[in-house]
């Protein structure tokens, strides 16, 4: 079967696109889809997903991890599949689109490549000692920290991810320093198991968990620096829930192709 790849990064957090409104590719194949998602025998992702119709949205998009298996709401992933849809001529330049968490809006600048992607609002926020523990689509665990740059991320995100307290359903860690005028992120991906260039719910667990530390409240922006690039989160507070969050940044087509599978 001939199918053709779109490969996007957003702040450097790269996925594999697939045009599936035809319904042509049964992605129900977890070792395909890691293979896919292979750096070397692949075309190499941080997950893949699929574009369908769906009644009463634009689309529904279909997310995987690079594990080849289902996941819970990828950030970056809803930002560029927002940019796939308006390259396929499915939205111009806002869209209501399902994903595993329910329906997003989102706009999309003219030139296609910048995504404003709003995500549920988030009522729950708990503590595991220092850390917060939140789910903005997917869970978080967020851990305000120093010389974050010099941190073995992958060591320190694996220990914590496979703990006694998470090691069965698993959790994104993210470690977080204030610079005072952005937020410096790293982020261990669930699923990838590696450290990612960007994790979009990541950094808006971030940000959210940043406005109690510093007791924020009202109408919040928190710019935000990945080891991918920029991207920038804003939302309301009122003390109890967190709502009007958008995740907004870059949304890149990288390449296309057709592969034989
Ligand atoms: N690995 C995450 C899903 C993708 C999250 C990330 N790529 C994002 O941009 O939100 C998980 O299993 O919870």
């Amino acid at each position: 079967m001939n199918v053709s790849f779109f490969k996007y990064q957003g702040a450097g957090n790269d996925f594999i696109m697939v045009d599936n409104r035809d319904l042509a590719f049964n992605h129900h194949q977890p070792a395909l889809l890691a293979r896919l998602c292979d750096r070397r025998f692949g075309v190499g992702g941080d997950g893949i997903m699929f574009l369908e119709y769906t009644e009463g949205f634009d689309f529904k998009m279909v997310y995987y991890n690079a594990d080849g298996q289902p996941s819970s709401m990828c950030g970056n992933g809803g930002r560029c599949i927002v940019a796939f849809a308006k390259y396929l001529n499915v939205i111009n330049s806002e869209t209501n689109f399902l994903a595993v968490d329910g329906a997003h809006y989102a706009k999309i600048s003219d030139s296609g490549d910048w995504v404003s992607l709003q995500m549920i609002d988030v009522e729950t926020v708990n503590k595991d000692g220092e850390a917060y523990v939140l789910n903005t689509g997917s869970p978080h665990y967020v851990k305000f920290d120093l010389a974050v740059a010099d941190k073995n991320v992958f060591e320190e995100g694996r220990a914590i991810r496979y703990n006694e307290t998470y090691n069965a359903e698993g959790i994104n860690i993210n470690f977080v320093e204030d610079k005072e005028d952005h937020l410096f992120v790293r982020t261990y991906e669930r699923g990838v198991e590696d450290e990612t260039y960007a994790c979009g719910t990541g950094v808006t667990a971030v940000a959210l968990a940043h406005a109690i530390e510093k007791n924020q409240i009202g109408k919040i922006e928190t710019p935000i620096k990945v080891l991918g690039g920029e991207l920038n989160i804003k939302f309301e507070y009122d003390g109890k829930i967190f709502t009007n969050i958008f995740l907004e940044g870059p949304a890149k087509l990288v390449f296309e192709g057709d592969i034989d599978i």
